[in-house]
């Protein structure tokens, strides 16, 4: 997975993860929208708490940036319970994985991140932890090596993936509850905003906050950033107050337009367009015109493109749609693939896809 940096970015830094805790919601009433999951966890949790149970296994699964950190949290929270926090790739031998297993306490949650990158002798341990709460843990090598069982404390995993269709099987198989994290509509995102404003103490118009969500690219995440940048600006250049002049003001000076594109996302529609005449292009190629590592555009800039209807990837490369060319205020040629796409692309109507 490829980390960057940007504004824009669904992912998070180490230190904007801190940040982030001061208006991460604590329980299931102040998580906004995703309704389905927010009323399928509440009922699968009402009703293990009601039989004085752990719940079944948890898999969240959807792009970064969308809440699965945070309802991990809120699972323990509403339980009442303890909560483990881990991540698949720190999982590199099943003895570690062992020595969590068997320290947790009773009803404990076992938060498992980017649960698809877990190493594959500890996936299989993991598998009768959670099936049977128990672990094999193997002593010695060659024709000696003995398995001691060990006992586990029921537990609850908690699993999140961006990637579910890397989860092998018989681990999906294994989640008795599977929710799928979609973006949020600018409305959602409006409210996320507010409520973010209100938490830390900072004045937001109606106009404002709606500015700033329209431009977040379906993500609570990039919302909170955008929020706590505007709100610098205001501070500084303004009279504290987040209008819609000074979200506007703010994301022109932080390169950020009104669809949400950074200059990177910038970069590579122009060059799709003005280098390439619309292509279609290789994505090394692509990569070489804006000056970016290849997977960065892939991984980074070509998820939100695509939902964005921008750009389409074709079996002869990258190619720029109609609305893309209108975007950057080109007249688009005859032709241009996707020209029956609409001109003002609709983020939000197709659910999401996972990058
Ligand atoms: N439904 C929501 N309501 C309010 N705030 C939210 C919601 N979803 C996410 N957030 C906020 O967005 C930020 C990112 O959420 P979170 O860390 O849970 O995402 P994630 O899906 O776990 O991302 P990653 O895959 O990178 O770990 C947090 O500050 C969180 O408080």
């Amino acid at each position: 997975m490829t980390d960057h940096e940007g504004l824009v970015s669904a992912y998070a830094s180490d230190a904007e993860l801190d940040a982030e805790a001061t208006v991460r919601p604590k329980r299931l009433a102040e998580f906004i929208a995703q309704h389905r999951v927010r009323d399928q966890l509440d009922l699968l949790l009402r009703g293990a708490m009601g039989r004085g149970t752990p719940p079944d296994h948890i898999l969240l699964s959807g792009p970064p940036g969308l809440g699965k950190t945070t309802l991990a949290n809120i699972v323990a929270a509403e339980l009442g319970a303890g909560i483990r926090v881990t991540s698949g790739p720190a999982i590199e031998r099943s003895g570690d994985l062992a020595a969590i297993l068997t320290s947790l306490g009773e009803g404990d949650v076992l938060f498992i991140d980017e649960i698809h990158r877990i190493a594959k002798p500890a996936e299989e341990l993991l598998y009768s932890a959670m099936e049977d709460f128990r672990v094999d843990v193997i002593v010695g090598k060659g024709p000696g090596a003995t398995a001691i069982p060990l006992d586990v404390e029921p537990f609850t995993l908690v699993g999140a993936t961006t990637r579910s269709g890397l989860l092998t099987g018989p681990m999906r198989d294994r989640f008795g509850f599977v929710a799928h994290l979609d973006f949020y509509t600018p409305a959602e995102l409006d409210v996320l905003i507010q409520r973010s404003a209100r938490i830390l103490r900072v004045p937001v118009t109606e106009d404002g906050s709606a500015e700033i969500a329209g431009r977040s690219r379906g993500t609570p995440r990039i919302a909170n950033r955008l929020l706590r940048r505007v709100r610098d600006f205001a501070e500084v250049r303004a009279d504290g107050t987040v209008t819609l002049e000074t979200a506007r003001a703010a994301l022109h000076v932080y390169d950020v337009d009104e669809l949400g594109l950074d200059r990177l996302d910038k970069a590579v529609l122009t060059a799709l367009v003005d280098s390439f005449r619309g292509g279609p292009v290789g994505l090394s190629t692509l990569a070489v015109a804006v000056g970016e590592q290849p997977d960065t555009v892939e991984e980074v800039c070509e998820p939100f493109l695509v939902r964005a209807g921008l750009l389409a990837r074709t079996p002869r490369g990258r190619v720029a749609t109609e609305a893309a060319w209108r975007h950057l205020g080109r007249t688009p040629p005859n032709g241009t693939f996707g020209a029956a796409m609409p001109s003002t692309p609709d983020l939000f109507s197709g659910g999401s896809q996972e990058v």
